[in-house]
């Protein structure tokens, strides 16, 4: 196969040719189309439950700008495949800071898809944005602080609080952060919508284990279906990784929400989601999870997108220390989540994969281990062949996994307190653990192993009554443990 820059000689132009948008009373789909010309066409498709907003969406302007704006998200996937250098957007005309946005999405969030394929770029140069109408001056900037600033507090003064009787969308990925999230706000059950994008094993389970049924109105379920083109593409060796999956959870989460009059979109991302994969890089397998892209996303909805939805994530006060610790409490839920993803299609562990280790290592001070290799159905602690994994987690290895996992230190902290406490009952050590005591890690992280309870990142986007209810059960899960800010 050619290399990235003979792709990109061989393909210079990618093509966002515009969408179809078809409504019945049921559901609206839409179809984008999308060219690397001279090499495919595609046409991926989203469908959503018609909603209560009962409109013609071909009429509504907002719902356009929504439609229009999930296709900007979604052409990254199919670009990826040969990365031509210039990419038309037919039929519209952009601001430069919006053309400045889009780029800074798509380069950070290819950033493993730049380092795993070993290709150097920069984020001048790696791709040319055309609207084809033109670039236009917009009435807001998002690179003055001012308009962002006054945008967001039209947003604000537009919705309601929780407390007033909002409603809160809730993203639903099957694993412990959702379940986390829908626990912080049960307080509030009539007002939560569990939203579903594709749904499986694991994320059914877990709306029904929250006291949902999956014909419930408030449950919003939408289908993603993938141009079968790329994935022939993908076959035949064009180029091909990690795209940001989060901000397609972002873009069309907010349809959604929009279609069924829902206020605050709720996600589960957590504060360790920004620290880098690749240490003193930006390459961050998490990037659309961190906060970075949360706040950009957040501004560019109330300058651009405008539904009055207000986007932010519920859990990114907290570390994945203090949700394992929260989830650890949720015993209903220990049979049916599953937070990997090499085993999502078959909604199981997998145990062998970095998040499987990760997400075993996280609960262990929560979660006795005979419970553990139940849940995972393999003793994770004695798998001699997860040391080089187990390197990477805890920072012997210079490079975390490519895959969502929590911090260096915050896994280190987990394990300190495992073997604290293995130790203190006189038990056996697993091989994993016998061998970090071997490392010098356990004595170095000793005296730090119980600063994770008190975490709270004040970089953060939580709405008051939504602090609130987080605070509170962070005081039932955690009691004296619990952070105080
Ligand atoms: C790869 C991916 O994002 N998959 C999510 C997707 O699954 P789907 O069944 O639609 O596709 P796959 O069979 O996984 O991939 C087939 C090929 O298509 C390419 N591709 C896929 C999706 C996409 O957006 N762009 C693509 O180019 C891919 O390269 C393959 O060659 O949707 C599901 C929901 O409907 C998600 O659950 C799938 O997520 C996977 C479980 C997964 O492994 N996702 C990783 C990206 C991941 O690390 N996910 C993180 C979020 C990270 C982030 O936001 O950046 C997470 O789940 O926590
Ligand atoms: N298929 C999906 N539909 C809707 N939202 C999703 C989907 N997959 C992931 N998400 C959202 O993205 C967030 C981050 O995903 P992530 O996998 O970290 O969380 P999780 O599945 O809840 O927990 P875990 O970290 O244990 O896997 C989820 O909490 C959820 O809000």
């Amino acid at each position: 196969m050619s290399s990235y820059k003979e792709l990109r000689a061989k393909y210079p132009t990618f093509t966002y040719e515009g969408y179809d948008v078809k409504q019945n009373d049921k559901e609206v789909e839409i179809t984008y189309h999308f060219a690397i010309d001279n090499l495919a066409q595609f046409a991926p498709q989203w469908r959503f439950p018609a909603g209560d907003r009962q409109c013609d969406y071909s009429s509504d302007e907002t719902f356009a700008r929504l439609i229009f704006s999930l296709g900007m998200v979604e052409l990254v996937s199919y670009w990826k495949i040969a990365c031509p250098p210039k990419v038309i957007i037919k039929n519209a005309s952009l601001g430069e800071d919006q053309i400045a946005w889009w780029k800074s999405l798509y380069f950070n969030g290819l950033g493993e898809f730049y380092y795993t394929n070993g290709i150097e770029e920069n984020i001048n140069d790696f791709m040319e944005i055309v609207p084809e109408n033109g670039i236009c001056e917009n009435a807001l900037s998002l690179q003055c602080e001012a308009d962002v600033e006054a945008a967001m507090a039209l947003r604000n003064s537009r919705i309601k609080s929780l407390a007033d009787g909002a409603h809160c969308m809730v993203p639903v990925g099957g694993g412990k952060d959702s379940v986390v999230s829908l626990d912080v706000l049960k307080g509030y059950k009539s007002q939560i919508h569990p939203y579903i994008i594709n749904p499986r094993g694991a994320t059914i389970k877990t709306v029904e284990t929250a006291g949902m049924s999956m014909d419930d109105r408030n449950v919003i379920v939408a289908h993603r279906t993938l141009d079968s083109n790329m994935l022939e593409l993908n076959k035949k060796g064009f180029l091909n990784g990690h795209t940001p999956f989060s901000a397609i959870v972002a873009f069309s989460a907010v349809i959604a929400a929009y279609m069924n009059d829902i206020t605050y979109i709720a996600l589960s991302n957590e504060s360790s989601a920004n620290e880098s994969t690749v240490p003193g890089s930006t390459v961050n397998h998490q990037y659309s999870k961190s906060f970075e892209f949360e706040r950009d996303f957040h501004e560019y909805e109330a300058v651009y997108l405008k539904s009055n939805t207000y986007y932010f994530s519920l859990l990114r006060p907290l570390s994945e220390f203090q949700i394992a610790a929260d989830f650890a409490a949720c015993t209903d839920f220990h049979s049916i989540f599953r937070s990997c993803n090499v085993g999502s299609k078959k909604d199981i562990w997998c145990g062998h994969c970095p998040k499987c280790m990760f997400v075993w290592l996280i609960l262990s001070p929560f979660i006795e281990q005979e419970k553990l290799c139940k849940i995972f159905g393999t003793d994770m602690a004695e798998d001699e062949t997860m040391q080089e994994c187990f390197d990477k987690l805890v920072g012997i290895a210079s490079e975390k996994p490519f895959e969502c996992v929590g911090s260096v230190n915050e896994v280190n902290a987990a394990i300190t307190l495992t073997i604290r406490s293995m130790k203190e009952a006189g038990k056996k050590l697993p091989y994993l653990f016998g061998y970090y005591c071997g490392t010098g890690l356990y004595e170095k992280n000793l005296p730090v192993c119980e600063d994770y309870f008190r975490y709270y990142d004040t970089q953060n986007l939580l709405p008051k009554d939504f602090e609130e209810a987080l605070n509170k059960t962070l005081n039932e899960k955690l009691g004296e443990r619990a952070p105080r800010h």
